[in-house]
């Protein structure tokens, strides 16, 4: 006969006495508790029944048998599924007491060497699992396996079985189009799967989760619920609409995602055994996310199925929609979808081709609107808007369709709407707090209002609830701010200085241009510093693999230069400085830039690179961040939310020659790109003219014209002119200047072995703010 794979629960070793059965109920009992944590087979030390010396020679069949000790088997009362719960108050077994209890098991007569005590077996719960979801093809794999042939069974090496299961879904896993560089960010640490049963989630409890939610949470380590979580989910699972305000980094992806994944095992264990046969559910989705970027909406797909990785619970399948990828490619995940991820234009592109995607997305249960004021703002919200048209669409004719069980199940009139973000306009805000006037000086423009949100949304409720968990900051605590000051013309030449005294660092920096990323780049490229572009004009896969290179954990020194399409929600974890090259455009934009870094109570520098024509917007950007901040301080201490930091200028001067070098070689390679692509234009544009068309006469015509970026255009055409020769000389004169020692006084030292402590600058201990902030609100 066969061998046959099979494991086993086991609260009780021994058999026998009546003391023993009753001590088992009372054990059984505490798995009962909220204190009890729900736990992945996989993630239990199974210990393999060793086969017997002797007396049990007629077990052979029960070869394979794997079992395990002090876990109790319950019902989760909420979902109505059967699950494996460990408890805190019992301890648990140390393979070497289990091997012990094996042996000592070996010996007791009336016990089956598999471990089931033949009257003391307190789990009763598998026949009812089986006979209640037995048909079920979403039951855990080992569950499904239980009593079947091994020759049936593909067995994996032990304690890794189901790895691909954790890391993804099996239908995420052939669902997924591209590599989301994302993954690795949020993807759990395998190895430590034993510590999970360690982790303590009590502190969740009053949440009100489902053992199977909880023990994703375990899963990710997450011991509590940040202030967002605690305030929004509740009121979430309530049935409300939400308006929820947070700082950058505080964990509002999961105030969302935590509800969205606790309704989607709810309904899915509510599906009828007929739909789990056809492999996936065949209700409509759960959710729709809107996100204001790719990056943004490819990260938090990663994050969601992470939390929702859990091997013995259906996995949601998660479409990520965004441009630069396929269209029917997306429309045919986006058919399979559980809960939808994306940006609203392609989103728009997708759903509007097709009658039943639309049909399907206007049953959705939850739509959230990530990054909320970005995407509402002017500019953006044509596409949101389009988007909602589409979702209520049917409600001018619902009375005409038929009826349809996916609309009772997320009938339009119980679509929740959750709307998210760190920063919100000022008015909109005073508005949501239900305050009156605006205290000033905070974040934010005049356009949004409370009526303008409500309508353009379209809550179901009258009133949704306005959550700010911190109404003095959206910036994170453990973000230390700073200024570097210099001459507009010296930024490339500071910006290498601050990075050299930021060795091995995790540095993203921002400018206001595309422009700027592509000259940046090769500049620091050059100067051996492993710099990556990432904005709006790249390729989407260029794009996706700029993040994965900046965020791979073996990166060493890893520098991002990005515009804006960077600013928000991004989570790339140990992102220790955030560089502004440019003074941003809007004080919000400050705020997300800088909460790049110091997330999830981490710490975290934000530094920007101030010209002097730049001072004014400064102030004016501190009194607007901070002015909460400086009304609620001390008066000693409001002064500084900002630090000056100075670099020691004869580091500065001395790395000057490479940073000129490097800029000359940098700008060569720009002007002969730039000059290519004009000359192919004007080439065809003459052509279609008719005309004759000399690029040198174009260029010497350009540079007789006087005006507004005549010295600009002279500086392009000298660099334009460099030679490949002149060029490769340049290239080994910068060679022969890195390869020099920068001596920094009387200890000689290389600067990356730090010569000035950026961190102390921040810390207050020396340096000034450039501007009072009481100074700056009487300049306003
Ligand atoms: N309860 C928790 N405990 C610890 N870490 C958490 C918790 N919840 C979320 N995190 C982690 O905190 C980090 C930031 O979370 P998230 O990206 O959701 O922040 P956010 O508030 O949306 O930020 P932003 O405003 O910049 O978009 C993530 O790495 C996430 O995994």
């Amino acid at each position: 006969m066969a061998p046959i794979v099979n494991k086993r629960a086991r609260l009780e070793v021994n058999s026998g006495s009546r003391k023993r059965r009753k001590h088992g109920q009372e054990v059984n009992k505490l798995f009962q508790k909220s204190s009890a944590r729900p736990v992945s087979l996989d993630s239990l030390p199974w210990q393999e029944v060793a086969f017997p010396e002797s007396g049990f020679e007629d077990a052979e069949g029960f070869f394979g048998l794997e079992e395990i000790s002090n876990v109790g088997v319950v019902k989760d009362p909420k979902l109505g599924k059967v699950e494996y719960r460990i408890s805190s108050d019992i301890p648990r077994s140390k393979p070497q007491e289990m091997s012990n209890q094996v042996a000592e098991l070996k010996h007791t007569k009336n016990t089956a060497p598999w471990g089931v005590a033949a009257e003391d077996d307190q789990w009763e719960g598998f026949e009812e699992f089986d006979e209640a979801e037995g048909k079920d093809a979403k039951r855990a794999p080992e569950m499904k396996n239980a009593g079947r042939d091994a020759r049936d069974i593909k067995l994996k090496p032990k304690g890794r079985q189901n790895k691909e299961c954790k890391d993804l879904s099996p239908k995420q896993a052939t669902s997924k189009a591209l590599v989301n560089p994302f993954d690795a960010l949020t993807k759990v640490n395998d190895d430590t799967d034993d510590a999970v049963g360690e982790i303590d989630v009590s502190a969740w409890d009053s949440l009100n989760l489902s053992s199977a939610t909880l023990s994703s949470i375990a899963r990710l380590k997450f011991v509590k619920p940040t202030s967002i979580q605690q305030a929004a989910i509740p009121a979430i699972l309530d049935g409300h609409e939400i308006i929820g305000k947070a700082p950058t980094g505080s964990g509002k992806t999961l105030a969302y995602g935590l509800p969205i994944y606790e309704h989607y095992l709810k309904t899915s264990f509510g599906q009828s055994s007929e739909e789990g046969k056809a492999g996936h559910r065949t209700l409509p989705p759960v959710a729709l996310i809107l996100s204001p970027t790719r990056e943004l909406a490819h990260q938090l797909s990663a994050h969601l199925t992470a939390l929702c990785s859990e091997p013995s619970s259906p996995a949601p399948t998660i479409a990520t929609v965004t441009g630069g990828l396929s269209v029917h490619k997306q429309q045919r995940i986006l058919a399979k979808a559980d809960i939808v991820i994306g940006t609203p234009g392609r989103l728009w592109e997708v759903i509007n081709g097709s009658a039943e995607l639309s049909k399907s997305l206007r049953s959705i249960k939850f739509l959230v609107v990530d990054e909320a004021d970005r995407l509402l703002s002017e500019g953006h919200f044509k596409e949101v808007e389009e988007i909602l048209r589409i979702l209520d669409r049917g409600d001018e004719t619902v009375e005409d369709e038929p009826e349809d069980d996916n609309k009772t199940l997320y009938g339009k009139q119980q679509r929740q709407t959750l709307v998210f973000s760190a920063t919100f306009h000022r008015d909109l805000q005073q508005k949501l707090a239900g305050k009156g006037k605006s205290i000033g000086g905070d974040l934010m423009g005049k356009r949004e209002s409370m009526e303008y949100l409500l309508k353009k949304l379209n809550f179901r409720e009258e009133k949704p609830q306005f959550i700010d968990v911190n109404p003095i900051s959206q910036m994170a605590l453990g973000l230390k701010e700073g200024i570097v000051e210099c001459a507009g013309t010296d930024k490339d030449l500071y910006l290498y200085s601050l990075l050299l005294h930021h060795p091995n660092t995790r540095t993203l920096i921002f400018t206001n241009s595309i422009s700027s990323v592509r000259r940046l780049t090769p500049f620091l490229q050059n100067l051996n510093l492993p710099a990556q572009a990432l904005h709006s004009q790249m390729p989407q896969k260029a794009r996706l693999r700029s993040v994965e290179r900046f965020s791979a954990p073996s990166s060493q020194n890893p520098i991002l230069i990005a515009t804006d399409v960077a600013a928000r929600g991004l989570d790339i974890p140990s992102v220790q400085l955030v560089i502004h090259y440019h003074l941003p455009r809007a004080a919000d934009t400050y705020v997300h830039r800088s909460g790049r870094t110091a997330r999830a109570e981490k710490s975290g520098s934000s530094i920007l690179l101030c010209a002097p024509e730049e001072v004014q917007g400064v102030r004016r950007l501190v009194a607007k961040v901070h002015a909460r901040n400086a009304s609620n301080s001390t008066e000693d201490s409001k002064n500084f939310f900002m630090r000056t930091i100075e670099l020691d200028r004869r580091v500065v001067s001395r790395v000057k020659p490479r940073v000129v070098l490097s800029k000359k070689i940098s700008d060569a390679a720009l002007a002969k790109e730039k000059r290519g692509h004009e000359d192919n234009w004007l080439k065809t544009a003459a052509e279609e003219l008719g005309v004759d068309y000399d690029s040198d006469e174009f260029a010497a015509g350009g540079e007789s014209r006087k005006g507004r970026g005549q010295g600009r255009r002279k500086k392009e055409n000298e660099a334009w002119g460099l030679t490949k020769a002149e060029v490769g000389a340049l290239r080994a004169e910068l060679r022969e200047e890195l390869g020099k020692r920068i001596n920094v006084g009387v200890s000689e030292r290389y600067l990356t072995a730090g010569g000035v402590d950026v961190d102390e600058l921040l810390r207050g201990e020396k340096g000034e703010f450039l501007g009072r902030v009481d100074d700056a609100m009487q300049n306003m």
